[in-house]
């Protein structure tokens, strides 16, 4: 029995090829990866989506203009609510994702911000009752709703939101109210042509009283004819770099009243004669995005897997040039560089998606404490979630981007699927906090943690490593440090040393006089810097943890290469931080650099095998270049021959525009 599990007959044999040097079972990796039974109940909803065209593209979802497609993702909704408990679990959430992912690919579907963000807000912020009566007819899709926080004038700064909801005691409403244009909501996804209710948030007045932004359910639409309720002015933001079947919206509110009971009152409470009562920590409303933050990483690493699964198949079946001349085209995976750009792909893509479990799992406990009042940890995971939703935003777009580039010219196609997914994540660089603005929420922290350390205080798990001074040389090559440790310990000597410095600026540049925020604001970039050292630190020690714990010893094996590849990679990648206060010198950096070269070599063999364990089907990656069957080139044929432009020979643009200019061109001769 080969080892690799996707070997078919008729496949294009330089794939297969490579399955049959498989040195693992690509199901048991995939088993690691989803666990069972999940890894089988993928295989089984992929198999049944197959069998049902109504939950089909009918054409590549890219020939299509975008009211096609938001059209064809609503009639696609429908099936799947109406048939789709055949096929998977909907109490599921990973049962239910998947699906989504087989019918709806990365670009938006309907209902993506009311299981994202509107459910999750009622779920963190509505008090039991609220829940009970809305919880209900929001999952049974009775209504549909989004989450509307962003305006067209503010994004980040959420105290500046304008949008108010000014209490009225006399008829116990509220008034929700859009002040200006910079007051519009914007970007909220759904919301331009689907949803009928939103999650509002706005400024809470009472008696002239501001107590900052809280969260609102508004209707927006009627619930029988959906046309706009009286007040409302809503519709569609336009098309985007990506998400383009996603309808993100604007929304005006003129003096839209709500009962009182429509503020979200689990944490912060309005009584019926316009008492306030304040949460117990000042950003329970912002749950939401706690939430989307920690569910991200998974769907980007998800990307980043899709992206290195298309180009390492593909640079498998594609020939070109030759390493040693007379001795024929070789595949393109045997070049250096090309396994340099994609395996490095491919360890970020496991690296993120097997932390994202980690980092999912950690915000379901503290979610769970903050539910019962615990605010404890708040601290550590909003700080956490917020330099890992920048690091891996960022790092899946180069990923992916070296993905494209690795496929050549055909990369560059839609036919390769990349361009979508590339311009899908890279909008987790800007939603859900800006990546700038979201490090410096997380260098506040660290900042705090070398003031706490200087007065003595205890540190929490994820600092500890700042008081370990006495790691200050670089132990590659002692014997008794393997690489994995010498490598941890370098992440963590660039983290601390790179912490500490830009702290003694701040602290020094504010001992002259310099305030707080010019300090801060003259520091910024290597605040940020902190920042990225420290979330990467985390995700390596993370993935090596989550490493060891695997019991089959093959598996762990495979990915123990994988891990080695992506900390040689981080490591080279921040070498000139080694060289600050002389932790290491330019051979232990050659050092480092001639065990990833070797990792490469060692990877090569199972490239396909690691991409297949992942096990993303066709219908859900949509790229003829990443097919499993490896037949790439008679499929880009039939692609570009689909393409509504070659329905006739002669366009009938050209008959209208360029033909009478070429005619008229020869009869002035
Ligand atoms: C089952 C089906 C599955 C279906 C799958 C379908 C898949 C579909 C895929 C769809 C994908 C697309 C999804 C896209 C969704 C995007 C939605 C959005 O963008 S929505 C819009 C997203 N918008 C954004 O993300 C806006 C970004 N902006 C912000 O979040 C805030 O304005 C801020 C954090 C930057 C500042 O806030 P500000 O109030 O000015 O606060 P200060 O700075 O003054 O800090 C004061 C203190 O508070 C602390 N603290 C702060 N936050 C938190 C927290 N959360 N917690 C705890 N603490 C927090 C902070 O550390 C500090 O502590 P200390 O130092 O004093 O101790
Ligand atoms: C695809 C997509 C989907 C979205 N979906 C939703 C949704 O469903 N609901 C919703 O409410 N919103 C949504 N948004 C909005 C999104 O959350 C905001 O765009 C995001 O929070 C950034 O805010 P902004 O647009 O105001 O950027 P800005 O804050 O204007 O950022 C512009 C630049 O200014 C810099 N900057 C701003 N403030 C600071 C600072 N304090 N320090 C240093 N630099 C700063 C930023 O780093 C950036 O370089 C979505 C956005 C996108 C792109």
């Amino acid at each position: 029995m080969p080892l690799n599990h996707l070997i078919r007959d008729g496949d294009n044999p330089d794939i297969t090829e490579e399955r049959q040097k498989a040195t693992f079972s690509t199901e048991e990796l995939a088993i690691e990866i989803y666990g069972e039974p999940l890894a089988q109940r993928r295989r089984e909803i992929s198999a049944e989506v197959l069998k049902r065209p109504e939950l089909l593209d009918d054409c590549p979802h890219v020939f299509l203009d975008r009211t096609t497609k938001v059209e064809n993702s609503m009639k696609k909704t429908v099936a799947v609510m109406e048939k789709g408990s055949e096929i998977c679990d909907f109490t599921s959430r990973e049962e239910l994702g998947h699906l989504v992912c087989e019918v709806f690919g990365d670009d938006g579907f309907p209902l993506s911000i009311h299981f994202v963000m509107f459910l999750p807000a009622i779920q963190g912020q509505a008090d039991d009752e609220q829940a009970e009566q809305w919880i209900p007819r929001a999952m049974r899709l009775e209504f549909i709703g989004t989450y509307a926080q962003t305006e067209l004038g503010h994004g980040t700064n959420l105290r500046a939101l304008e949008t108010t909801a000014t209490y009225d005691k006399r008829t116990q409403e509220f008034i929700l109210h859009t002040p200006t244009v910079s007051a519009y909501k914007w970007w909220p996804g759904n919301l331009g042509k689907t949803a009928n209710y939103v999650i509002a948030n706005a400024q809470l007045y009472i008696d002239g009283k501001s107590h900052g932004p809280h969260n609102f359910l508004v209707q927006i639409r009627d619930e029988n004819t959906h046309q706009p309720m009286p007040g409302i002015t809503v519709g569609d933001i336009g098309p985007k770099f990506g998400l383009n079947t996603n309808d993100n919206g604007f929304l005006r509110f003129d003096h839209v009243r709500i009962p009182r009971r429509n503020m979200l009152m689990r944490h912060s409470k309005v009584s019926a004669d316009g008492v306030y009562s304040p949460p117990v920590h000042p950003k329970l409303s912002y749950g939401a995005m706690i939430f989307v933050r920690a569910t991200m990483i998974r769907m980007l690493a998800h990307v980043v897997l899709k992206a290195a699964t298309i180009a390492i198949r593909y640079s498998c079946v594609r020939r070109q040039g030759e390493i040693k001349t007379g001795n024929g085209e070789v595949k393109i995976l045997e070049y250096q560089t090309q396994q340099h750009r994609l395996f490095t792909a491919l360890a970020r893509g496991f690296a993120y998606r097997l932390v994202g479990d980690e980092v999912k799992n950690l915000y379901e406990k503290i979610a769970e404490e903050v539910k019962h009042g615990n605010v404890e940890q708040l601290a550590d995971l909003h700080a956490l979630l917020s330099g890992m939703k920048s690091i891996v935003s960022y790092d899946s777009g180069k990923a992916i981007e070296q993905c494209r580039m690795a496929c050549g010219g055909h990369g560059y196609s839609h036919a390769s699927g990349i361009p979508e997914m590339y311009a899908v994540e890279i909008a987790g660089c800007t939603y859900e906090g800006e990546n700038m603005v979201m490090l410096q929420q997380q260098a506040r922290y660290l900042v705090k943690g070398i003031h706490r350390l200087a007065h003595g205080e205890e540190l929490s798990t994820m600092l500890q490593y700042l008081a370990n001074t006495s790691n200050n040389k670089f132990r590659i090559g002692e014997s008794g440090v393997d690489l994995e440790n010498a490598l941890i310990l370098a992440l963590e000597y660039i983290a601390r040393s790179t912490i500490e410095r830009v702290t003694a600026r701040l602290d020094s540049l504010q001992n002259k006089g310099l305030s707080a925020e010019n300090a801060w604001n003259e520091n910024a970039v290597e605040l940020t810097r902190a920042s990225r050292t420290h979330t990467r630190l985390w995700i390596a020690r993370c993935f090596r943890d989550r490493v060891h714990r695997i019991e089959n010893h093959a598996i762990r094996s495979a990915l123990t290469d994988i891990l080695e590849l992506f900390l040689t990679y981080e490591v080279v990648d921040m070498s000139q931080y080694l060289y600050q206060g002389g932790y290491a010198n330019s051979d232990q950096v050659a050092q480092v650099k001639d065990a990833m070269y070797k990792l490469l070599e060692k990877i090569r063999p199972n490239a396909v095998s690691y991409v297949d364990a992942y096990e993303v089907s066709d219908t859900e990656l949509r790229s003829v270049l990443g097919r499993r069957d490896g037949n790439v080139y008679d499929n880009l044929l039939k692609w570009a021959k689909s393409n509504p432009l070659n329905r006739t020979e002669v366009l009938p643009a050209v008959e209208k525009h360029l033909m009478p200019m070429m005619l008229a061109a020869k009869s002035k001769l």
